[in-house]
């Protein structure tokens, strides 16, 4: 496979919540020459868990479907879902499994943290966010709380994407854009917040060191993996961060992703500080901003109501006026983490393709209301929606988002942009080129555009109602 490629290959990883994904890429002309996946198990009855071990088994295995290509590759780059703690005792073994992104039991100790540290907007304007139950420092202090034994076992404190680099190389390095959801990074500095550190007891030493854009965390060490050692790893980052590169994005282009978590985000040259807490003001892995929000309940959430029908997901149908918040798991925007899920305005006429229907409408919603907070000064005016993640790849999905945005939608044909941009990391290092340059020069972006629809007002009308009308409902 490598004797094919026009120059020489290199590995991006997206570790994700339900799965592993490699790709071994030619550096040169972004082809990708192979391709790995490999699933996650998600327990923790209430809560949301992983053992940090799999993610690393999975790995193996995603490598290994790549065969004779990964034993080629000249660097490597490992993308993961953000925020998830992973604590290591003294030997480098996980003290318990991580507590990922979406679990919301924290939700208690993100409050508190904010009203003992200034309130919102003083979190705001140091941090770039007002650390809701996503994030690693309200995750850190629900842990000390509840699990004071697992805290004190605790030697070093690891993100999914930093623990991974770790085993690749021996080093505990980690990136600005992942570093930018712990909410003990401060975009202000730059740096680990010591201050806030001492206020939730985690001495700096347990965290990796935050490598600058363009360096690299190491070399391959490890010799379980079917990958040559001495390969060149760079820093890795977030996954959405990964993303904004396999896109190649430009500051303002909007991009809407549908996976296990839903994201809208933008590039931007300028420093997010929202006060409400809708935009995390993440940095992007190469020196700018990544304003996001995030919800908790995208495909799972309308794959579990397809399941409940008994409907296959793409078996909507149009009309009818019911009203679903599919919010499974708690949200998080809107947040809401004690919600679950509601339906109003069920009918005798109501078929279950409609219901099916309003789940999509009341997950695409709550992005949608984002979005516009996403987008800053440096929004493309009229620039379409970039539309990425596995529910990218359904009609329902995309026809939902074009009916509720008014947008025109690109769907790019490359499909694992996380792993992608993860791969333009690695080339960028192994190359010394802007890994977003890499991207575009890949033509990564490239995809089916379809133009703007007139924007169903009534559905977000209905939305917008049910979703004030049940506060009191939702709180719980
Ligand atoms: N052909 C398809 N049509 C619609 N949705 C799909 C299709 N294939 C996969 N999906 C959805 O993609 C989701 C996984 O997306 P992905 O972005 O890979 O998730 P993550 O990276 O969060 O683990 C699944 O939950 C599934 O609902
Ligand atoms: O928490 C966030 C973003 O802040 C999520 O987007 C996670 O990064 C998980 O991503 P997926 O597994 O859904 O890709």
């Amino acid at each position: 496979m490598g004797a094919q490629a026009a120059g020489p290959l290199v590995l991006g990883v997206d570790s994700s919540t339900q799965s592993t994904k490699t790709l071994v890429v030619d550096a040169e002309t972004g082809v990708v020459v192979a391709r790995g996946q490999a699933p996650h198990t998600v327990g923790g009855g209430p809560g949301k868990e992983s053992d940090p071990r799999q993610w690393w088994e999975a790995l193996g295995e995603a490598l290994a479907q790549c065969g004779d290509a990964a034993r080629q590759v000249s660097a490597v780059s490992v993308a993961g879902q953000q925020h998830g703690l992973v604590t290591l005792d003294a030997a480098g073994e996980p003290v318990r499994p991580a507590l990922l992104w979406n679990d919301v039991r924290a939700a208690g100790h993100s409050e508190r943290l904010i009203a003992e540290r200034g309130g919102a907007r003083a979190w705001a304007d140091r941090v770039g966010s007002v650390p809701g139950p996503a994030f690693t420092v309200a995750k850190w202090a629900w842990l000390r709380e509840t699990e004071p034994a697992a805290a004190a076992a605790t030697a070093a404190v690891r993100l999914p994407h930093d623990y991974l680099t770790g085993r690749l190389t021996g080093e505990a390095v980690t990136d600005r854009g992942d570093a930018s959801g712990t909410g003990w990074w401060a975009s202000a500095t730059g740096a680990y917040d010591t201050e806030i550190l001492a206020h939730v007891g985690l001495p700096p030493e347990a965290l990796p060191r935050v490598a600058q854009p363009g360096e690299a965390a190491g070399t391959v060490h490890a010799g379980e993996l079917p990958l040559p050692r001495g390969a060149l790893v760079a820093a890795g980052t977030g996954d959405n961060m990964a993303a904004a590169l396999g896109l190649g994005l430009r500051p303002g282009q909007p991009v809407l992703s549908l996976g296990t978590s839903g994201t809208v985000y933008a590039v931007s040259t300028h420093r997010p500080a929202d006060p409400t807490g809708t935009v995390a003001g993440f940095a992007d892995a190469r020196g700018d901003w990544l304003p996001l929000a995030c919800t908790l309940n995208c495909t799972l959430a309308v794959d579990r109501v397809a399941a409940l029908l008994g409907r296959d997901r793409e078996a909507v149908e149009a009309g009818g006026e019911v009203v679903v918040l599919p919010f499974l798991d708690g949200e998080r925007t809107p947040n809401l983490p004690g919600a679950s899920g509601l339906v109003h305005g069920l009918r005798h006429d109501t078929t279950a393709g409609q219901l099916l229907q309003a789940a999509y409408d009341g997950a695409v919603f709550a992005l949608l209301r984002a979005l516009e907070q996403v987008l800053d000064a440096d929004a493309a005016a009229g620039a379409p929606l970039l539309l990425i993640g596995g529910g990218a790849k359904g009609r329902a999905w995309r026809e939902t988002v074009r009916r509720l945005s008014g947008r025109p939608v690109v769907v790019p044909a490359a499909q694992e942009l996380v792993a992608l941009g993860a791969a333009a990391q690695a080339a960028g290092l192994l190359l010394g080129e802007d890994p977003a340059a890499v991207a575009r020069r890949w033509g990564t972006a490239r995809g089916t555009e379809y133009e703007a629809r007139p924007r169903d007002d009534a559905a977000l009308d209905r939305l917008t109602t049910t979703l004030t009308d049940a506060d009191t409902l939702l709180r719980h």
